[in-house]
C-alpha cells in the first residue's frame, strides 16, 4: 500500500560489491528494498555495481539525439501522436529475440529486432549493448532479493527473464519555450508495466511520484544514483505487497535527458495468480489498449 511519503528514500547497494558478502548483509539489503517497495514504490539506489558512470550513460543519450534529424527520422519513422513531449530511442536484448508465439491485432510488438543507426553515425552502439547487459544483471540481483524478502525461492522472478523483452530507452525532453502553447507535462502520469524500472536522469529535475494522499513528490537528481521503481506486474506478483507508484515528468525549461531500463519478462511467460495466469505479452498489450 502506498504511503503518504514526502521524499524518496535512498538504498545503498555497496554491500553487494563487497568481496565476502555475508548472508546477514544480503538479508539487510533485501529487507530495505522490501520496505521501500511496500511504501513509496520508488527509491534511489546508490553505489550500484554498474561499470558506467551516470555521466557516461547520459552522454550516450546526448550522442544519440545529436544525430541529424533527417537521418534519425529516416531510420525510425514516427507515426503515433501522444500527449508526451519527448523523443525516445528504445532497444531490446542484443541477441535477436524469439518472435512472439501468437499474432495480435496490436500495432505494438514486444519482440521486434533492434534497429540501430550505422556505426559511423552512432559509434557508441557497443557501449549501449554492454549497458543493457549490466542493467539486466542488476535487475536480476534486485529481483532475487525481492523474492527472498517475500519468502519465495530466489529464482521466483528471475526465471521469468528467459527471452526477456526488457528495453533500454534513451529519452530527450526538449525545453518547453515560454512562447510555446501551454504544455504542462513532458511525460504524463502513468505507472510502468513490467517488473521494475531503473532510471538514470540528468540534473534538470521534473520527475515526480504520487503518494497515497495524492500529492506529487519530487524525485530530483541525486548525484551518482539510479532511480528504481516497481511496475504493475511486480505489484501483482507480490500479491499487492509492493506498490507501482504513479509518476510523471513536469515540463522542463531546459532540455532534459534520461535513460530508463524497463525490466520485463519474456513475451510468452505466464504471469499472475494461480488459476488466472495470462501470457505477459497479451496482458501488457491489453493494458496499453485500456
Ligand atoms: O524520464 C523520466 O524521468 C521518467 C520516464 C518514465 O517514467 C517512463 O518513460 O516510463
Ligand atoms: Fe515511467
Amino acid at each position: 500500500m502506498a504511503t503518504k511519503f514526502v521524499s524518496v528514500p535512498i538504498v545503498d547497494l555497496a554491500p553487494l560489491s563487497t568481496v565476502e558478502l555475508s548472508e546477514e548483509a544480503l538479508i539487510a539489503v533485501a529487507k530495505e528494498l522490501h520496505e521501500v517497495f511496500a511504501t513509496t514504490g520508488f527509491a534511489y539506489l546508490i553505489n550500484s555495481p554498474l561499470s558506467f558512470s551516470n555521466e557516461e550513460i547520459l552522454g550516450l543519450a546526448r550522442e544519440f539525439f545529436s544525430i541529424d534529424e533527417e537521418k534519425k527520422m529516416a531510420l525510425f519513422p514516427c507515426s503515433a501522436q501522444c500527449d508526451n513531449f519527448k523523443e525516445g530511442f528504445e532497444m531490446g536484448c542484443c541477441t535477436p529475440n524469439r518472435s512472439s508465439s501468437t499474432s495480435s491485432d496490436s500495432p505494438f510488438t514486444l519482440t521486434e529486432p533492434n534497429v540501430f543507426p550505422p556505426l559511423y553515425t552512432f559509434p557508441s552502439r557497443h557501449r549501449l549493448e554492454i549497458l543493457y547487459t549490466e542493467l539486466l544483471s542488476l535487475s536480476r540481483t534486485l529481483l532475487a532479493l525481492l523474492a527472498l524478502s517475500l519468502e519465495k525461492p530466489s529464482e521466483a522472478f528471475t526465471e521469468l527473464l528467459t527471452h526477456s523483452v526488457s528495453t533500454l530507452c534513451l529519452l530527450h525532453y526538449p525545453a518547453v519555450l515560454p512562447s510555446a502553447p501551454s504544455q504542462e507535462l513532458s511525460c504524463s502520469e502513468h505507472t510502468d508495466s513490467g517488473l521494475l524500472t531503473l532510471l538514470v536522469q540528468d540534473a534538470t529535475g521534473g520527475l515526480e511520484g504520487r503518494n497515497a494522499a495524492g500529492d506529487w513528490i519530487p524525485a530530483p537528481y541525486v548525484p551518482g544514483s539510479l532511480v528504481v521503481n516497481i511496475g504493475d506486474l511486480m505489484a501483482m506478483l507480490s500479491g499487492g505487497k509492493f506498490v507501482a507508484t504513479s509518476h510523471r515528468v513536469q515540463s522542463v525549461k531546459t532540455e532534459r535527458f534520461s535513460v530508463p531500463f524497463f525490466c520485463e519478462p519474456g513475451a510468452d511467460e505466464w504471469v499472475g495468480e494461480k488459476g488466472k495466469k495470462v501470457r505477459y505479452e497479451d496482458w501488457v498489450l491489453g493494458k496499453m489498449k485500456s
